[in-house]
């Protein structure tokens, strides 16, 4: 049996029943009670208490309990009384520990000694009442707020009624680590919450209240804590933990379900790790080995596919084929395939309703696709499937986060010919070698999300998150990548619906596929090939820059001009050539990239100059 998982009511949005409820359906087996749900709601504790048993949930623990330990007379009789009607609501509730978190009050005296022998105090009244008190140091703490001050505290109070409570976040927040839990016995570990966060410079009472995260989401490394208080022996619940204001802000059910999706994927993190003894939870099917994008799939309908046609034969598409029973048509340059879909009653009609032209599926190769649609259906990503028509291949699927379907194919994979009647001429352009990179625009409080169900399901790696200067706003970006780089996700938001990233999110109600960037060997010979694509137009400012950077000759420099080229290096060997078309019908745009020397990047400095470009563009 895995650890049980638990969820904090503080992560999830709505009135306290609402948040009980996500829980035990998305499948959490217990949660931790906030003060401030209960306080601010119109049910008694012992109602909340029964709603809880009637959902299958435990109560982990209730919290908080604050500002308790070492006060001067008079506070510190209050404080225990306080204590008292507290455990008169848990065993109303039916909750059995109580989180003690460190004293942040001014009045808190720094002696350790008074602070053990007023939780042995309360951890006597608590065990009368069959009660437990766990104590948490906050990283902002008076006077307490590492846990092994925590530790010392709890060990001198010597009562077994008290324990000590572990959260990352205040631990990893502040540079520290689990080094000496091995010193603490694993019965006096209480409780752990789990909680990521984005790296940031900010105080970090501001930086837990409303940035952290789900474990995986972030950049701290929770994994390993979690790691460490399994091999100290901490055998209780798993809880999370997450202040977060988007959290709050977003529909319970989506929270609660990237909220398990996190511990589940953190288990398998750590089975992969730890002797197996110490996590005994069944294994999930290993990650997909990569191997890119088979195809890219378009929603239209029939002008919208007649219009899209011509804007890729001014890129050097042609139209390779037509499918046999739908209409749905295969636009093809060398290793790239765009499918382009106008069939009634389909997944791709469902999308072109909603948003008109955009991307709805993406085929990606993976080793084995039973195995990576098994894992995904663990970590809570539904298989999708498509009505198929006789004789016709049927390919499994799931879907993203934003509907999107990512169809799941083994390598060399005859799909086309089955399907499709093929007409093989090409004209003659360099071909394209694959599909480098799909950029997709989301709504701000879906990136989260996002990175979680492609880092689990797929195992890219999150890249740090950038910042990009449009001229009306910022867009903020992460990329997931594959450890072999034959996948590469970037992940685009603003708060600004101004910019080309705000205003297709809200122009589009939603997410979705932004750009697509096509790989090719030499890009300067490629655009020189397809002189009716219409690209955007870079100003001579941009290459009076490159030449002072970079120190390019004057045939480079002109090569790059010819071709609206942008440039960019990496400051070892590696260099990054690429041109961007204007926008089909102000959606969506495509990219033609070159990778010199090991290039790794996206090229983010030109990002602002496309984007100033694009919007020039719109006038
Ligand atoms: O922000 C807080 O006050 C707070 C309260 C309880 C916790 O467990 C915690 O980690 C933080
Ligand atoms: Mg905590």
């Amino acid at each position: 049996m895995p650890l049980p998982k638990s969820i904090a009511t503080v992560c999830l949005s709505g009135a306290l029943p609402d948040k009980l409820e996500a829980a035990a359906a998305i499948g959490f087996d217990g949660v931790e009670i906030f003060e401030n749900d209960l306080l601010t709601y119109d049910g008694s504790p012992a109602e909340v208490g029964r709603l809880c048993r009637d959902l299958g949930l435990s109560i982990a623990l209730y919290q908080p309990f604050r500002d308790f330990e070492a006060m001067p007379e008079p506070l510190r009789r209050r404080n225990l009384d306080r204590a008292e009607r507290k455990f008169d609501t848990m065993q109303q509730l039916g909750a059995e520990l109580l989180l003690v978190c460190s004293n942040t009050q001014p009045a808190t005296l720094p002696e350790p000694e008074r602070a053990a022998a007023d939780l042995r105090e309360m951890a006597g009244r608590a065990a009368r009442r069959g009660l437990r008190v766990g104590y948490e140091a906050l990283a902002w703490g008076r006077q307490v707020s590492l846990w092994r001050q925590a530790w010392e505290i709890v060990r001198a109070a010597d009562h077994p009624a008290l324990g000590l409570v572990l959260d990352s976040f205040h631990t990893l927040a502040r540079g520290d680590s689990l080094a000496g839990l091995e010193a603490v016995p694993a019965e006096k570990l209480f409780f752990l919450q789990l909680a990521d966060a984005p790296k940031l410079a900010l105080d970090v009472l501001s930086w837990s209240r409303h940035f952290r995260l789900f474990p995986g989401q972030g950049e701290l490394p929770v994994a390993e804590f979690l790691r460490d208080v399994l091999r100290a022996g901490y055998r209780g619940p798993v809880s999370l933990e997450i202040f977060n204001d988007e959290f709050r802000a977003a529909p319970v059910r989506r929270i609660a379900r990237d909220g398990l999706r996190s511990l589940i994927w953190l288990d398998d993190v750590i089975q992969a790790e730890a002797p197996p003894a110490t996590v005994p939870a069944a294994p999930l099917p290993a990650a997909p080995m990569l191997d890119g994008i088979e195809f890219v799939e378009f929603a239209v309908d029939e002008p919208a596919r007649a219009a899209l046609g011509e804007f890729l034969g001014t890129l050097g598409f042609h139209c390779a084929g037509r499918h046999r029973s739908k209409a749905v048509e295969l636009q093809r340059q060398g290793g790239v395939n765009l499918v382009l879909n106008s069939e009634p009653d389909s997944a791709a009609a469902e999308r072109f309703e909603m948003f008109g032209p955009a991307v709805c599926a993406m085929a990606l190769r993976v080793d084995d696709p039973a195995r990576a649609l098994a894992r995904a259906q663990a970590l809570l990503s539904p298989a999708w499937q498509e009505p198929v028509g006789e004789g016709e291949q049927r390919i499994p699927a799931i879907r993203a986060p934003d509907g999107t379907l990512i169809y799941l194919l083994r390598p060399g994979a005859e799909i086309w010919a089955d399907d499709f009647a093929l007409r093989p001429e090409a004209p003659a352009v360099p071909p394209l070698t694959g599909i480098d990179h799909v950029v997709q625009a989301l709504a701000p409080t879906h990136l989260d999300g996002f990175v979680l169900f492609y880092r689990s399901v797929f195992g890219l790696q999150p890249e740090p998150l950038l910042e990009l200067p449009d001229p009306f706003g910022i867009v903020r970006s992460r990329t997931l990548a594959a450890p072999n780089r034959s996948l590469r996700l970037p992940l685009n938001v603003s708060e600004s619906r101004q910019t080309t990233t705000g205003r297709f999110v809200s122009a589009y109600a939603g997410a979705g596929v932004h750009h697509i960037a096509f790989a090719t060997p030499d890009a300067a010979a490629l655009v020189a090939a397809m002189p009716a694509a219409p690209l955007l137009d870079i100003p001579e400012n941009y290459y009076d820059d490159l030449e002072a950077r970079f120190g390019l000759d004057d045939a480079a420099l002109s090569a790059l001009r010819r071709g609206h080229l942008l440039y960019d290096q990496d400051g070892q060997s590696g260099a990054f050539l690429h041109a961007y078309s204007r926008t089909f019908q102000d959606r969506f745009f495509f990219e033609v990239v070159e990778r010199r020397g090991g290039y790794d990047q996206y090229g983010a400095p030109n990002a602002a100059v496309r984007m100033a470009a694009q919007s020039r563009h719109r006038g």
